[in-house]
């Protein structure tokens, strides 16, 4: 550890409330510009490894740091909080778009939210939807996409601020393999644009085939990696 990963991780035990042990002293470092898998079985801890990392959940009182871009996550709360979140992009397995709205009221929100002008909004939009090659769907609702489309309106929904940290937790759960090659074409252009990207993924051959770094979870522990 040489303890100046833009993310780091430091001896984290985290027990939910009904005693489940979802991580057991756990210590990761990632580097800036770094693209890691994080892979492990259902139930392994990779959700809430993530949760961390974005203030979701804290490590147990007294267990473990968590410093993201600097901030020690395990301690924020509130506005606080709220602030250092605008510098992470979040992806879900179930994309979370507001169904009523938009592509682009749905990318749109995220910046209103954040306070930017409607110029500025209007000037990010195009180069959100060309990175995730949706600029002929800005109008559409998301009933109106297939899961991997829908799936790519969230990305653009979390780079549009352009943060230096994109989270994705399982973002390709539910799509099938052309898809998901097709999400992972995108957070390679991310990364290479030099955003530090943290995947989780149960799917080990669609990791192995993406030749990435990654870290194996077992238990709330780290089995192996990153290699
Ligand atoms: N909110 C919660 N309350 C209680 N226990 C929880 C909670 N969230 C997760 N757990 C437990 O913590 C452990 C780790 O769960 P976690 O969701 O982090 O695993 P995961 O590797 O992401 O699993 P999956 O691939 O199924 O999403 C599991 O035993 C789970 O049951």
């Amino acid at each position: 550890m040489t303890g100046e990963g833009i993310i780091q991780i430091h001896n984290v035990t985290k027990t939910y409330r009904n005693g489940s042990e979802a991580l057991v002293d756990l210590n990761l470092e990632i580097q800036k510009g770094d693209f890691l898998f994080v892979t492990g079985p259902s139930g392994s801890g990779k959700s809430t490894l993530l949760k961390l990392l974005y203030g979701e959940e804290k490590p147990n009182p007294g267990q473990g740091e968590v410093i993201v871009d600097g901030a020690p996550m395990h301690r924020l709360k509130g506005d606080r909080l709220a602030l250092l979140r605008r510098r992470l992009g979040i992806v879900f397995q179930d994309y979370k778009l507001l169904p009523r709205r938009t592509v682009e009221e749905n990318i749109a929100f995220v910046l209103q939210a954040q306070g930017y002008t409607k110029t500025e909004i209007t000037r990010r939009m195009p180069s959100a939807l060309k990175v995730v090659g949706l600029q002929h769907k800005a109008t559409c609702f998301p009933s109106q996409l297939s899961g991997g489309e829908q799936q790519r309106v969230s990305i653009a929904r979390a780079i549009v601020s352009t943060p230096p940290i994109l989270l994705a937790d399982e973002p390709t759960g539910n799509l099938d393999p052309d898809n998901s090659r097709q999400i992972l074409a995108i957070l390679r252009k991310l990364n290479e644009a030099g955003m530090t990207i943290v995947v989780t993924s149960h799917d080990e051959a669609f990791i192995r085939s993406a030749n990435r770094p990654m870290v194996q979870i077992r238990n709330g522990q780290i089995l192996s990696g990153p290699e």
